[in-house]
């Protein structure tokens, strides 16, 4: 087993390191680990943005009834004391703002079992429930199970140290269980406790439209693999695949606010002891003595099922990471988005002289003066063809869907000296043609355009060219690097943001050649 080598290997590591002066020699090195045998793994590889995840959410199966007599010298036959199982544990998402990705969540999330129900009409513990975290800005796909109930967060400490627990709440009557169990009814303190559903846009035409547009998961290697996997790579498992993704449910809830939660999965019912069931069966035989037509008995299977706590709700998830950030910085690779990025805001983006160094979406915070404050998304550098999966592909464009402004930065050295690089007008061309391919009407948003490098031998006539070509939106010269023009562009920034510049970048104002 590779991982016990890899702990040995830590092991001789930490032996040493008492023995030996060089006590810092406690660097865990797994000698044969997947990861080596598979290959070297790429800085690409490492650095992925987890911005997609498929979840499976289980919650705790209720805990079994007791089957227990009390007995003493006065009664010989005993008194059933048998206590209730405990309710299974719920899982929950909840939005954290500390979380940038989805790379700390596990694929199955699951509750724990509610415990067993004991003598002296004990009740069985409920099972703990799971809280996984979230980044803010989540969207909920769900491919199977029930729909999230967004839920409010009741810290422990706000209860009254008198409220009796849910588990101990009610001790329901066997014709409630028997409903549960047979019409999946919710508990009624469940029912209590939920919310609205938050379902912002979960019209079924609305998830038509999305299922069109969305043809990701056909091509998303690490899901494939997962599944895969998980379905011990069968192809009636991946057919079955298949069916679960058409029946996807898009954007059944949203989490765009640090600590709201959403229940994905209940947790089952505890079953009956018998000092519950015994109530249930005297009143029964009482019915039989009276001839009333109700009166039943119970079998043995039907017992049986009584006693057994149910399995708790389980659902399919898909994640999806749509980042919040009021701008949105778009630009071909190279164009220096990432150093304006550093140079507006505190950020420290990756920078490097080529293209795609940017690999996941960044945030920055651009604070005024007067503490208006603005976020800045640069996201991946887009290239022609970016909806064709060129380049990093467009998906990474979801993270300015959100954005209520635009600023398209532009490399005005990109075709300087000989390099094979394009003009600014067809930059701009291709950035709207890509952002429309993404999705229809997301360049029609009040936008300005950042000329960068304008510091570069001959990029000032490229400047006033772009001005000439392109008309009625703004164009600001920049040079990220010293920060000139800097102070300008958040002007720029703030007046789109307050609505006194709204004009957008149209197709139809760049003139080409
Ligand atoms: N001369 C000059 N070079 C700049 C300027 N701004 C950025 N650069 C350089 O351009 C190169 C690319 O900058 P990045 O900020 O990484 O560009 P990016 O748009 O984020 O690139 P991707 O990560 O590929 O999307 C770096 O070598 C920067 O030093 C500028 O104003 N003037």
């Amino acid at each position: 087993m590779w991982w016990r080598r890899g702990v040995l290997t830590h092991a001789q590591g930490l032996v040493r390191s008492s023995c030996e002066p060089t006590w810092l020699f406690t660097v865990l090195s797994f000698s044969d680990s997947p990861a080596k045998k598979k290959g070297k793994a790429t800085p690409l590889q490492e650095r992925r943005m987890v911005d997609r995840f498929r979840v499976w959410a289980k919650g705790g199966d209720g805990g079994n009834g007791c089957w227990s007599y009390r007995r003493s010298r006065t009664d010989r036959h005993g008194t059933p004391d048998g206590g209730n199982g405990g309710r299974g544990g719920d899982v929950y998402l909840e939005c954290s703002a500390a979380l940038w990705d989805f790379s700390n969540l596990q694929h199955h999330v699951n509750a724990k079992k509610g415990g067993n129900g004991i003598s002296k009409t004990m009740i069985g513990t409920r099972g703990s429930d799971k809280v996984a975290q979230v980044p803010v800005g989540t969207v909920i796909h769900l491919v199977s199970g029930a729909l999230p109930t967004l839920v409010s967060n009741n810290s422990i400490t706000s209860m009254d140290p008198w409220e009796i627990p849910i588990a101990v709440e009610d001790t329901p009557s066997l014709a409630d269980i028997k409903e549960r169990r047979n019409n999946k009814v919710k508990p009624s303190h469940m029912l209590n406790k939920v919310e609205d559903v938050q379902c912002d846009d979960c019209s079924s035409e609305k998830g038509l439209e999305e299922q069109e547009n969305d043809e990701w998961w056909k091509d998303d290697d690490d899901d494939d693999e997962w599944w895969k996997k998980a379905d011990n790579k069968t192809e009636e498992a991946k057919d079955w695949h298949f069916e679960l993704e058409e029946s996807v449910q898009y954007s059944v809830a949203e989490l765009t606010e640090p600590g709201q939660r959403i229940l994905v999965a209940r947790g089952g019912a505890g079953g009956l002891g018998n000092a519950a069931l015994n109530k249930d069966v005297k009143y029964r035989s009482l019915m039989k003595l009276n001839g009333s037509s109700d009166a039943q008995t119970l079998d043995n299977d039907e017992l049986f099922s009584l006693i057994a706590g149910t399995s708790g709700s389980d659902s399919i998830l898909i994640l999806e990471l749509k980042s919040i950030a009021d701008v949105g910085l778009v630009g071909i690779p190279n164009a220096g988005k990432s150093t304006l990025l550093g140079a507006i805001s505190r950020a420290n983006p990756a920078v490097g002289h080529y293209a795609f160094t940017t690999l996941r979406p960044n945030i920055g915070n651009l604070n005024y003066d007067d503490f208006f404050s603005v976020s800045v998304a640069d996201i991946p550098g887009l290239i022609r063809g970016a909806h064709e999966n060129r380049g990093l592909g467009h998906a990474f464009l979801r993270h300015i869907e959100r954005t209520k402004v635009l600023a398209y930065v532009v490399d005005l050295a990109a075709a300087l000296d000989g390099k094979k690089g394009i003009m600014p007008w067809e930059q701009l061309r291709d950035l709207v043609l890509e952002l429309e391919h993404h999705k229809v009407g997301l360049s029609k948003r009040p936008s300005l355009i950042v000329a960068n490098k304008i510091d570069e031998k001959g990029a000032e006539d490229i400047y006033e060219e772009l001005k000439i070509r392109v008309h009625d939106v703004p164009i600001l010269p920049v040079c990220a690097v010293l920060g000139e023009g800097v102070q300008e562009l958040k002007i720029g920034l703030r007046k789109l943001m307050e609505g006194s510049e709204t004009r957008c970048l149209e197709l139809s104002n760049i003139i080409l050649d």
